[in-house]
């Protein structure tokens, strides 16, 4: 057995996985990037300094961090781990400003509702397929309410014009069937129109992915404001709070980062740990585990870690997937292992998100040799008796990347050919060192 070798240093157009025999070994997750987006606003529109532990570097923290640089809000990186953000109060020292917003949905939804709640002459714009994804639900409750929003391009989608609007919100209304990052954005939005009456958001039909919700409750509650929930469908902020450091702040691992080494070892031998997120996790996410346990892998957990030890073949599973959307892509491949047709339901908001990802899925993984039936909502995945070597593309989408790299798990006999994942480097949105960190759990014997 030899250890794999970091392959990733120049960004090369594919990067070739050897089959991997089997998988051990622990790792360090990197900061989760919907608590480091969350915390970053969060710390910005907050009175005093916030010191900040184990943010995320990736693309996505890049482009919030660039944003409220641009919006006059201060911060340094005191060293790798440690970011500080000079508060400024709910207001935003510079009032006209161009911001790249990439493809981070946790950076242009929140920013979009508190740009527009705060005032200014703003335009927020990102790579084309952001130009794709909807916020439409968001602008609309906002606009409702005064605020002034216009599209620069399609209507529904961004480049968005944020203008000063009048803003008198008591009652708000948003869809929550399409990203719960909508609601999410209005929600930490909310105390800045809460000046002196209270502000309810009501959820009009279903909301999807609902743990994210919790992480920023959770979030704006250590910020110091109070949400009250009527449930899922409405969430009022009492007028007079503010937002007010926490003075520092960790961030854990990344739940939705986990979920590929966990089952890596899930499907070849193990144990793999990570390290970073635990029983004690605020992320939806960490119930990965439990559908891996569902598909007959031994999962042991303490407070800030996970591990995954394989049982042999994995059992098929049939389950609802909307609470871990992001997570739930990584079963999809894992499936390839199962003992039968897996089913996953509920999962109609991955159209929208880095690319289409059931027509993504559904591509890639028949390329591997599975049957796969792509429904409106649902993916239905067949293994092959044993995998083919295939050529994976990734479609800009940093999870088709992670997830494919799975497949390099020689479960299945397949010997001596690699697998190619094309463009790797777009693991940068939440990962960037995956590949490198993948190769530290993976052992490979060819012969
Ligand atoms: O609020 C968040 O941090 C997120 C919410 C989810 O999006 P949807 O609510 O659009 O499903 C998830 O897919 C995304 O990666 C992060
Ligand atoms: C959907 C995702 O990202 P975003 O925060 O841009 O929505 C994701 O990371 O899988």
């Amino acid at each position: 057995m030899s250890q794999a070798k970091p392959q990733l240093k120049h960004f090369p157009e594919h990067i070739d996985l050897e089959p991997v025999m089997h998988v051990e070994g622990s790792v360090r997750l990197p900061g989760s990037k919907s608590i480091s987006n969350r915390t970053l606003l969060l710390a910005a529109l907050s009175e005093g300094t916030t010191t900040i532990h184990d943010l995320l570097a990736s693309d996505d923290t890049l482009v919030m961090l660039g944003a409220l640089q641009k919006l006059g809000i201060r911060w340094e990186q005191l060293d790798e781990r440690t970011h500080v953000v000079h508060g400024a109060g709910g207001a935003l020292p510079i009032h006209e400003a161009d911001l790249f917003m990439g493809n981070a949905g946790t950076a242009i939804r929140p920013l979009t509702a508190a740009l527009a709640v705060i005032g200014g002459d703003y335009t927020l714009h990102g790579v084309q397929r952001m130009h794709e994804r909807p916020i439409g639900d968001l602008v609309d409750a906002l606009n409702a309410v005064g605020a002034q929003i216009d599209y620069t391009g399609t209507p529904g989608y961004p480049p968005l014009r944020i203008r000063r609007g009048h803003i008198v919100a008591s009652r708000m209304s948003v869809r929550g069937n399409v990203s719960s990052q909508f609601l999410t954005a209005l929600l930490m939005a909310a105390p800045l129109m809460a000046k002196d009456h209270p502000v309810t958001i009501e959820v009009e039909g279903e909301l999807i992915s609902k743990p994210y919700i919790e992480i920023t409750l959770n979030l704006m509650r250590r910020f110091g404001v109070t949400v009250e929930q009527d449930g899922w469908s409405a969430f009022t902020v009492q007028p007079g709070q503010r937002y007010r450091t926490p003075g520092s702040i960790h961030v854990e691992g990344d739940a939705s980062s986990a979920s590929y080494f966990l089952a890596a070892g899930a499907i070849a031998g193990g144990p793999v740990r990570v390290e970073g997120v635990g029983r004690d996790s605020i992320q939806g996410d960490v119930r990965f585990a439990d559908a891996l346990e569902q598909m007959g892998v031994t999962i042991t957990r303490g407070d800030t870690w996970i591990e995954a030890r394989s049982n042999g073949v994995l059992k098929a599973i049939d389950a609802d997937f909307n609470h871990i959307p992001d997570a739930a892509m990584t079963i999809a491949v894992a499936a390839l292992y199962a003992d039968g047709t897996s089913t996953l339901r509920n999962i109609a908001s991955w159209r929208v998100k880095e690319t289409d990802r059931l027509a993504a899925m559904a591509t890639e993984l028949r390329k591997v040799g599975a049957t796969v039936e792509e429904g409106a909502d649902y993916l239905r995945v067949t293994p092959p008796a044993e995998l083919q070597p295939a050529t994976i593309d990734t479609y800009d989408d940093h999870r088709m990347a992670m997830c494919f790299s799975l497949a390099s798990l020689d479960g299945k006999a397949r010997r001596g050919n690699a697998m190619r994942i094309n463009d790797p480097k777009c693991v940068a949105k939440t990962f960037p060192d995956y590949f490198e960190t993948f190769a530290g759990i993976a052992k490979t014997d060819l012969f």
